[in-house]
């Protein structure tokens, strides 16, 4: 459904241009989680930029393609990537606050990206957005609709974002770290919110995360980033029992074990 093949991506300076990232191939098949792992600065979020078109003005792709829905998204005009965005694209992004406007109330949000892809009346925007925000367990919807962003905390924000990501009921979710900018109390009441809203619609979804016990919890399968490549993907029952390559056997002996494993009984002496 969505097939990345030979995304190269430079960020140019006066006087050259820096690879970000070379050579990403992987896909995101129909209905299916897959989550993108890496260090920081491995390449992730500029590659989910570039397929989205969101680079800023000094990233540039130089190679490869983004095809989905029968578009290429890296050749995409302008008009046709703000179209898929949004209506075929659901994309969110780390900082709830960044994504939403804090000068025009919640409601007037839902009436932008409502319009943005089709004719409704305020009435209809109004039941619409109510239905979404309970969907996504925003408590008070009527009054959070007549608020503003900074009037709601990091996780009814990223309620919020992801209640406008699915209002077109889009077939793919991007989700790029939605939540280290969020409390640790409420990361794992979003992951699972996000879970329930792609499993639910049969959605795609590419997950950013470096944390690989996300990948295992919610994603069927894994692509690895370092310095800008990708260097091993697969099913993650495969790539996490069997990895091939030596940087995804150093992230996967990084990971803490499960306080219920074997392993951690050892450490701790249980
Ligand atoms: N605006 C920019 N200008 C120049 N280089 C950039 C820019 N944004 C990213 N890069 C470079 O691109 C590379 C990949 O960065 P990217 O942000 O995609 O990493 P990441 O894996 O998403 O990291 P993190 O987990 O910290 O978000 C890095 O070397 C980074 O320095």
């Amino acid at each position: 459904m969505l097939t990345v093949s030979g995304l190269t991506t430079e960020f140019r300076t006066r006087v050259s241009g820096v690879r970000a990232i070379e050579d990403i191939s992987f896909e995101v098949p129909q209905g299916v989680a897959v989550g993108l792992v890496g260090e920081t600065g491995s390449g992730k979020s500029v590659t989910i930029r570039s397929i989205l078109g969101l680079l800023p003005v000094s990233g540039h792709v130089v190679g490869g393609r983004a095809d989905f829905d029968g578009v290429d998204l890296l050749r995409a005009n302008r008009k046709q990537l703000r179209d898929i965005r949004g209506r075929r694209i659901g994309f969110v992004a780390q900082n709830p606050f960044g994504s939403l406007n804090p000068i025009l109330s919640i409601e007037k949000q839902f009436a932008n990206v409502i319009r943005a892809h089709r004719k409704a009346s305020r009435a209809e925007i109004r039941a619409l957005a109510l239905a979404r925000l309970e969907s996504v367990q925003v408590r008070g919807p009527e009054r959070v609709l007549r608020g503003y962003a900074h009037e709601l905390s990091g996780g009814m924000a990223q309620r919020v974002v992801i209640a406008l990501a699915m209002l077109h009921d889009p077939p793919l979710v991007i989700a790029d770290e939605p939540t280290t900018a969020l409390d640790v109390t409420v990361q794992r009441q979003i992951l699972d919110l996000i879970d329930a809203q792609v499993s639910e619609g049969n959605r795609s979804l590419l997950l950013v995360t470096h944390d690989l016990g996300v990948v295992a919890q919610y994603c069927r399968r894994v692509v690895v980033m370092k310095s800008g490549h990708v260097v091993e993907s697969g099913a993650v029952a495969d790539v996490f029992t069997s990895p091939e390559h030596p940087y995804t056997k150093q992230l996967l002996a990084a990971v803490p074990p499960a306080p219920w494993s074997s392993a951690a009984k050892e450490v701790t002496g249980a």
